[in-house]
């Protein structure tokens, strides 16, 4: 019988054998998982927690908040402020950065998060989840201010997901591929459950919200419009279609069996590059998928290779298995500028 491999026990590899972690990276993942697990109890409340429905106030994006997209920003505050690796984190749900109190010790990481994704489901009882980024404060000067974190995607060291849905899961990638643990309720646990995820590079599945459609732009219909019309059509298959609603559930479906995922951009809100959040959505999953195989653009470019201009930039996002992203990204380069 093969022993069971905690998560714990896979970060220490990663730092003690294989030293491709840092020990105060280590901890740093160790105490987001720990979160992870306090929410994933709230989650699974619901109801009986009082924890549904909405809390009465407006994000920063002028987003309604749900009481769990509060608690959820307030565990992860909480379990990272005192641990002593550290200088600042970042959130969906917070205006603008948030420092650790001096009275704690300091370190060396940035830590930013999607508290709750996926909130329009929370009610209803679908997936949903937490996503985190993490990279280095840079080390030119004393203190942390919001410029610190506007650093491209491929400068991240550790990112990550926990889907709460019928099994709680974290998703993680130190750069080493995609380890996929399982939440073990009874030992409170996270558990190896995959190792080294592929993406396969083709497929026959497909994610976005079709109600925009008219709203898009020519290369997105162009290439939705291809997938729809199946084995007839210049695809020569027919495609399914999925969408959640959720990007961690819409990303860990994607992860499990391949598909693309796109959250364009479109005329709705022009002045808006996309819906998704760049520092806290799609840097991750950017570089989980690419860990994994695929590829991530925003159409036109990588999306790793972006250089932020601010902490809440928003993003268009083509992800998931190579060839569809590669196809769908030669149509936008296609396309007269
Ligand atoms: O409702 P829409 O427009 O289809 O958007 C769904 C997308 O919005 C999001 O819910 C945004 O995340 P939040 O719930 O964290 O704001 C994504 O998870 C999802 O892919
Ligand atoms: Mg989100
Ligand atoms: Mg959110």
């Amino acid at each position: 019988m093969t022993s069971k491999i905690s998560l714990t026990r896979y970060l220490v590899e990663q730092q003690r054998v294989d030293g491709k972690i840092p020990a105060q990276l280590r901890l740093l993942l160790e105490v987001v998982a720990r979160a992870c697990k306090s929410i994933s109890q709230a989650v699974n409340k619901g109801a009986l927690g009082g924890v549904l429905g909405t809390a009465g106030s407006e994000n920063v994006q002028g987003e309604v908040q749900k009481k769990l997209d509060i608690i959820s920003n307030e565990v992860l505050i909480e379990a990272n402020e005192w641990g002593g690796h550290l200088a600042a984190m970042a959130s969906e749900e917070m205006d603008t950065i948030h420092l650790v109190p001096s009275r704690y010790p300091q370190g060396e990481y940035l830590l930013m998060f999607d508290p709750l994704d996926g909130s329009s489901n929370i009610d209803v009882n679908v997936s949903i989840g937490t996503i985190f980024s993490v990279m280095k404060k840079p080390d030119d000067h004393p203190g942390v201010s919001e410029a610190d974190f506007l650093q491209p995607g491929s400068q991240q060291v550790a990112a990550g997901y926990c889907v709460y849905g019928p099994q709680t899961t974290l998703v993680l990638t130190v750069g080493d591929g995609v380890a996929m643990f399982t939440l073990d309720r009874e030992q409170g646990s996270f558990v190896l459950t995959q190792e080294n995820v592929q993406i396969p590079a083709d497929t026959k599945e497909f994610a976005i919200n079709m109600s925009n459609m008219r709203h898009w732009d020519a290369p997105v219909k162009r290439y939705i419009d291809e997938c729809l019309a199946g084995k007839e059509g210049p695809r020569g298959k027919d495609f399914n279609m999925r969408w959640i609603a959720s990007m961690v559930a819409d990303v860990h479906r994607i992860l499990t069996r391949g598909g693309v995922f796109m959250y364009p951009w479109d005329k709705r809100e022009p002045e808006k590059a996309g819906k998704l959040r760049l520092m806290y959505e799609a840097n991750p999953m950017a570089w989980l998928v690419e860990q994994a195989g695929g590829a991530a653009t925003n159409g036109r470019q990588r999306i790793l290779d972006l250089q932020p201009t601010k902490l809440h930039e928003r993003v268009a996002v083509f992800l998931g298995s190579k060839n569809e992203v590669d196809r769908v990204t030669s149509y936008h380069a296609a396309e007269k500028t």
